[in-house]
């Protein structure tokens, strides 16, 4: 790092140690050289070191992370290793993977005979009378194409006047995703893409979920919700939720008529998507804090039913790690950050559309800058022993002083002991499964 980037650090964040090399004792490794990361390591005095070097802590992308942990690479790493990413993150961040396991987890807890896979009636907007899970419907109704398509036919006849979303299981940023309201727009569309429904023809899976149709809005528009989970082990799960999360806001007034299903601004709620709307604002990026939200919501809707979504939605978040949890490689030396994307309708009832892996440290305006850095700063502190030398013999319990703006979800081994959940709600004789 040159003189003068390390004095711009030192200007926005204070202190930069003056001579890291002599007094640092980690030795970090990255792939991506983003300024909230390289300021976070300058500032703790940690010393950057090659891949091939022996390093201790690596903000590796999944790409890397996934080659270390292969087979091939014969890599095996010391107790004074920590690593970013899970080797198969993408149980959870695949579109595709993240509903399989959800279904799977509801249905092994309903055979269990389990309180929270309780279901009940409810009527569709068409009439029709369908049995949804009462604790754990909290994703859209998803299949995934080609191989649910007949599955996906008999859903869609229940309450024809839906719209649908497809979603590309492997893209991100809103690429190839649209909607439909009819299936001749569905047929027509695999026509043209060459027969993507034939199983052995198609190149790319895809999602297709029930459209939320009735977001709540703010000043008419719609928004989705960026949250940060950070999971330092699924067996026993122990997860931390942070406090600065962000509505995003699309640029584009929400209208549901056909003529403005094409229209990207009005539905998806994408930076990457909304930033070239010519109503994209650069200063507060169509972003507001969710403790923003909050205050909006308690002084709109009441303060009740406001402690009754953000319970919601960390409960939405507790399963869904919930479902991953014993299918994830729990390897000792991982951690990882999941940005979760959560719409919340006009009933306040939050919906999971998906978890991001590698959630975006690129930072749209100033506020989005200093949340990050401190999201990186709480997690170092968070993952590593008090002593800040990464040991995996740790036993992973952070003091309450180094989970600065994290608050504990989920400690799967504190809830042995105390048999409550941390979310508020708890059945009794809910064990945990893993
Ligand atoms: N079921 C849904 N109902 C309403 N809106 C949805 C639904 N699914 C997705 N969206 C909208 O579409 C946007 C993009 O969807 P999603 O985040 O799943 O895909 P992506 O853009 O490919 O992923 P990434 O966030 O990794 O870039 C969401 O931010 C949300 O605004």
């Amino acid at each position: 790092m040159n003189a003068d980037t390390k004095k711009l650090i030192s200007n926005q964040y204070g202190r930069v140690n003056a001579a890291p090399i002599e007094r640092c004792r980690v030795n970090f490794c990255t792939d991506m050289e983003k300024s909230v990361l390289m300021s976070n390591f300058e500032r703790r005095g940690w010393n950057q070191v090659g891949q091939d070097e022996e390093w201790n802590f690596y903000w590796a992308s999944t790409q890397t992370c996934r080659n270390l942990f292969s087979v091939e690479s014969g890599y095996r790493m010391n107790d004074n290793q920590m690593i970013n990413h899970f080797p198969n993150h993408y149980e959870l961040s695949r579109k595709d993977l993240l509903v399989k396991n959800i279904k799977r987890y509801r249905k092994e807890l309903e055979r269990e005979s389990s309180p929270i896979a309780e279901k009940a009636e409810v009527i569709l907007p068409g009439g029709q009378v369908a049995n949804r899970y009462v604790h754990l419907d909290f994703i859209p109704v998803t299949f995934v194409l080609p191989a649910d398509y007949n599955m996906f036919v008999e859903e869609y006849r229940k309450s024809p006047q839906s719209t649908w979303i497809m979603k590309p299981c492997g893209k991100s940023q809103g690429t190839g995703i649209f909607l439909i309201n009819k299936l001749s727009k569905l047929k027509k569309w695999s026509r043209e893409a060459k027969a993507p429904f034939h199983p052995q023809l198609s190149k790319e899976s895809y999602v297709i979920s029930r459209y939320i149709d009735n977001p709540l809005l703010i000043g008419g528009k719609k928004f989705d919700l960026r949250l940060y989970v950070l999971v330092t082990s699924f067996r026993p799960l122990k997860a931390y939720l942070f406090q600065l999360g962000f509505c995003r806001f699309c640029t584009v007034k929400y209208d549901t008529s056909v003529t403005e299903l094409d229209n990207m601004y009005v539905h998806l709620t994408n930076v990457s998507v909304q930033k070239h709307g010519g109503d994209y604002n650069n200063i507060h990026g169509g972003k507001m804090s969710v403790e923003n939200l909050r205050l909006f919501l308690e002084g709109t809707r009441g303060r009740a039913v406001t402690e009754k979504l953000f319970s919601a939605m960390q409960w939405l978040i507790v399963h869904s790690l919930k479902a991953v949890s014993s299918v994830m490689a729990n390897d000792r030396h991982c951690f990882e950050c999941y940005g979760y994307d959560i719409i919340i309708d006009d009933q306040l009832k939050p919906w999971l559309v998906e978890v991001n892996a590698s959630p975006s440290l690129t930072s749209t305006t100033v506020n989005d800058r200093i949340m990050k850095y401190k999201l990186i700063d709480n997690m170092i502190s968070v993952v590593l022993p008090p002593d800040g030398i990464p040991d995996v013999r740790w036993n992973k319990t952070p003091s309450p002083e180094a989970l600065g703006n994290f608050d504990l979800l989920i400690d799967e081994e504190l809830l042995e002991k105390e048999d409550v959940t941390c979310t508020g709600r708890t059945f009794k004789g809910h064990k945990s499964r893993n």
